[in-house]
């Protein structure tokens, strides 16, 4: 019935404070309030409705997106949101839309790769929106390999300009978000080429748009790449397709922070690393985790509601089944996923204070930590997108057959997340540079350079040094030992992290012994899952792996009272939800056959099609084949 609360028996049995807890997951009272307050303002206002998504035509789904991007900011102008709240809600109307790219790329790559001048003329065309900004590096021919890229920015000292081309098919800008229909700038990532000589990559801010009538400049060939997995999903997005023809723009429009051309046609290199030309992708990288927290909470908010309401065998004397939260087997699948959804939530905001750091440290031209941040930027990004994803996938097989329903919202969120594995670097690419930051350490152990912060421990692992001297196999033949050893690095890092959020004050009843239980599961789970390396390293004994088993098990009998309060403490609407079995109210059945009949398919009981090709079959009219 609605109104009712069929979870209200799992709510009574939490042994902590739920209310605590929801402050823990946003960070602070603060956070809590603004996610809060813009999660309920999206969900109570119809123009941010999203439960037809499925049935929109892609045209039709992506004008329906600008007018939510355009609604969303007529909303935060006319109620003087801050950023910080603008954020918020563009977050909670929940659809992959070109403001991620302005907002998450296009102002943060003028903001670490601009110069001040360059900051003052472009960013308040951008935060008022007077430009729609996108981030042009992929092409058609390269992707992870970005001093591959073809397109080129040749100096023309005559006119003071750089002239902007495409010169092969493979140097097409392709799958810049934002870049389809609407940008009307670009920055774009070219081969700096002054008097005949080359000095890399770098970007350059281009207008690809006339701002009176949106069509494209003189030079400018641009469109959308086409129809991408799933149907609504990233199809909101307009990934777009990019060609210059010798297109010129003033030489200030050439981010020139890490790097000059001066009007004489001088090239200067600034005394800061080239790589931090690379910048904007370490800065989303970081985002990229806080928001896999964001999205495997979902998925195990969703399999933790249903997996709690749906019962399935076991009824004895005609009581109730079992639910199927109790099986063991479900625990194992579900609980280490909610284990991570916390940890994730936990290194992302170390990870955050870690950019703020490294950024703070560069403005002093202290570049001490950048290797570090890269490294940890990368191999977070890989490790929890990859989690996350299958994650995702699991809390679907979690759910069976009703969550392979669009109205469970498991597929959708699946579609729109998985390419997190790949956007802002192949999660393969960025263990190898993992890797390469950890073999450097290797080769610096015992000369002066001590390893510090996320890789202090490394200083115990002296047998390391003999095995410098020992036989040098390349880098490329021990890549996927090396990739693997990345991971666990990085695994080492979330645990830490995790464990050092475990020292800090945590208020609130029970709130702590809570985190301690799922810091524990994380660690065991990962403990129990490569349990071969640890043996066959002997850094445990067989003894140890069984002990650590039966404190899995122990540890999940002691989540369980609490799983729903545990997924509640994410304060998630069920519009943000968007899923019939994660509703908070738990009445699943009723919703899930009402929604049915809301299918189009379902608007008439006779299909289009019937008398055309069905009736002909049933009656005998098709000329059968013969028997
Ligand atoms: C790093 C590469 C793989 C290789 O680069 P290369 O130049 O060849 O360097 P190497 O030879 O490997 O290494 C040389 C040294 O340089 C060091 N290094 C490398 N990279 C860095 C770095 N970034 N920082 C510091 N140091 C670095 C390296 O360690 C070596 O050091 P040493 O010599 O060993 O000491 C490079 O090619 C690469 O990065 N490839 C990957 C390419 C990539 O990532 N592309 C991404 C394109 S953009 C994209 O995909 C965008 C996707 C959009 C998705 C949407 C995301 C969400 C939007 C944001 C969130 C929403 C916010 C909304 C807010 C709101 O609404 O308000
Ligand atoms: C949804 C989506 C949105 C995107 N948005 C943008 C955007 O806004 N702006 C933008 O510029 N780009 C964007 N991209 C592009 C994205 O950044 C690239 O696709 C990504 O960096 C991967 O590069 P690639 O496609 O060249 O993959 P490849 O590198 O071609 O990967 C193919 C395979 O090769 C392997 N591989 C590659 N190099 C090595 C190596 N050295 N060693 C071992 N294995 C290797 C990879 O691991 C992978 O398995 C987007 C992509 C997607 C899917």
């Amino acid at each position: 019935m609605e109104g009712v609360d069929h979870l209200a028996h799992e709510r009574n049995k939490s042994e902590f404070d739920v209310d605590a807890m929801k402050i823990v997951w946003a960070g602070s009272p603060h956070a809590f309030d603004v996610s809060d307050r813009i999660s309920k303002l999206v969900a109570s206002d119809p123009g941010f409705r999203k439960d037809n998504r499925s049935t929109l035509s892609r045209k039709e789904l992506f004008k329906n997106t600008l007018r939510k991007a355009a609604y969303a900011w007529k909303t935060i102008v006319d109620l003087r949101l801050s950023e910080e709240e603008a954020a918020k809600l563009r977050f909670y109307v929940d659809e992959p839309a070109f403001t991620d790219l302005h907002w998450g790329m296009f102002i943060p790559a003028i903001k670490g790769q601009g110069t001040e001048e360059q900051q003052q003329k472009w960013l308040p065309l951008a935060y008022k929106m007077q430009i729609i900004g996108c981030y042009a590096q992929t092409e058609l021919g390269h992707g992870s390999n970005v001093q591959g890229l073809e397109t080129t920015a040749t100096f023309d000292p005559q006119t003071d300009e750089f002239i902007i081309h495409s010169p092969t098919l493979t140097s097409s800008k392709w799958w810049p978000g934002g870049l389809g229909k609407v940008a009307t700038h670009a920055i774009a990532y070219a081969r700096l080429i002054v008097g005949g000589r080359e000095h890399g990559v770098n970007g350059f801010i281009v207008q690809l748009r006339s701002l009176e009538d949106h069509s494209p400049l003189l030079g400018i060939t641009v469109g959308d790449i086409g129809m991408k997995f799933g149907n609504g999903a990233y199809n909101t997005m307009d990934n777009g397709v990019l060609r210059f023809d010798h297109v010129r723009i003033p030489r200030n429009q050439m981010l020139m922070r890490v790097s000059q051309v001066t009007c004489e046609g001088k090239y200067k290199q600034s005394d800061v690393p080239r790589q931090l030309v690379y910048g904007t992708m370490v800065y989303v990288r970081q985002t990229i985790v806080a928001d896999a927290s964001c999205a495997l909470s979902r998925a195990v908010c969703i399999a933790t509601r249903y997996s709690a309401v749906r019962r399935q065998f076991g009824s004895q004397n005609g009581g109730p089944e079992t639910q199927v939260i109790d099986y063991k087997t479900q625990q194992s699948r579900l609980f280490p996923l909610l284990a991570s959804a916390y940890a994730f939530r936990f290194i992302g905001e170390w990870l955050k204070w870690l950019y703020a750091d490294v950024t703070q440290r560069l403005q002093a031209n202290d570049f001490s930590t950048l290797p570090e941040a890269h490294a940890c930027t990368a191999g977070l990004k890989s490790l929890t997108t990859t989690a996350t994803a299958d994650g995702i996938e699991e809390c679907r097989k979690l759910c069976g057959g009703h969550g392979y329903l669009c109205s469970s919202g498991l597929p959708e969120l699946f579609a729109v997340y998985v390419p997190a594995c790949t956007y802002e670097g192949d999660n393969t690419v960025l263990l190898l540079q993992v890797a390469r930051f950890l073999m450097k350490t290797v080769s610096q152990l015992g000369s002066s350079k001590k390893p510090v912060g996320t890789i202090a421990y490394m200083t115990r692992v002296e047998h390391l040094m003999q095995c410098r001297c020992g036989v040098q196999r390349g880098f490329a033949e021990l890549s996927v030992d090396l990739v693997e050893a990345a991971v666990a690095h990085c695994q080492l890092i979330v645990v830490s992290k995790f464990i050092e959020k475990l020292q800090q004050e945590i208020p609130g009843k029970g709130v702590k012994q809570q985190l301690e239980v799922l810091c524990n599961i994380y660690a065991l789970f990962l403990l129990h899952k490569h349990q071969g390396d640890f043996l066959s390293t002997g850094c445990i004994t067989p003894k140890h792996a069984a002990l650590a088993n039966d404190e899995l098990r122990s540890l999940y009998s002691q989540v369980r009272p609490n799983a729903i309060a545990l997924v509640d403490a994410f304060n998630y609407t069920d519009h943000y939800l968007g899923s019939i079995l994660g509703c908070y109210d738990g009445n699943v059945y009723p919703k899930l056959y009402e929604a049915a009949w809301k299918d189009p398919l379902n608007e008439s009981v006779v299909p289009d099609g019937y008398h055309q090709y069905i009736r002909p079959l049933l009656k005998q009219e098709i000329r059968t084949a013969r028997l």
